[in-house]
């Protein structure tokens, strides 16, 4: 199995974003975590992106402000690159999640809520991509789903 990449624009969105590692470490999907910024060290994204085929399935992309760096990597891969818009500034994430979500038309960042919720949508997302390809996944998410029904239903 290829590895899911979590890309994050800074430090310090890696409280937030631990629930996205705790999400994919759950379902046993392998990943790597990297601190890149399109807008601070873009030729580490490009070097990044011009590989990421070889290593990975799918690119999380988290960053707060304006969030440039999935529609950077997007732009620069074919993979399919899942953004997470986060509360960083006084627009709290309102700024980063029409950053993401507002791609133009051919290069789409698949958008999911902003802060903790997003981040764990996100490795749930991804897992539901790679599990086109690895049917133990699929097994992994029908318990998944149920473990949450249960909890709701008992209350
Ligand atoms: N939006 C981006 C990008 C980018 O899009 O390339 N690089 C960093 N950032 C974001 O800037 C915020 C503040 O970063 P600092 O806390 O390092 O000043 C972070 O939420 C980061 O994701």
């Amino acid at each position: 199995m290829k590895k899911v990449a979590v890309v994050m624009g800074s430090r310090s969105d890696m409280p937030v974003m631990e629930s996205c590692l705790k999400t994919l470490r759950e379902f046993g999907v392998p990943f790597d975590v990297k601190v890149l910024s399109a807008h601070r060290t873009i030729d580490e994204v490009i070097s990044f992106c011009e590989k990421a085929e070889e290593e990975y399935e799918v690119i999380i992309a988290a960053a707060g402000y304006a969030a440039h760096l999935g529609g950077v990597i997007a732009a620069k891969t074919t993979l399919p690159v899942i953004g997470v818009p986060l509360d960083a500034s006084p627009l709290k994430g309102i700024d980063s999640l029409l950053s993401i979500v507002q791609m133009p038309g051919g290069i789409p960042v698949a958008t999911v809520t902003i802060g903790k919720a997003g981040a764990k949508n996100a490795a749930v997302l991804a897992v539901e991509i790679m599990a086109i390809k690895y049917p133990e996944l699929r097994e992994k998410l029908k318990s998944y789903r149920e473990e949450m029904k249960k909890k709701v239903l008992e209350g």
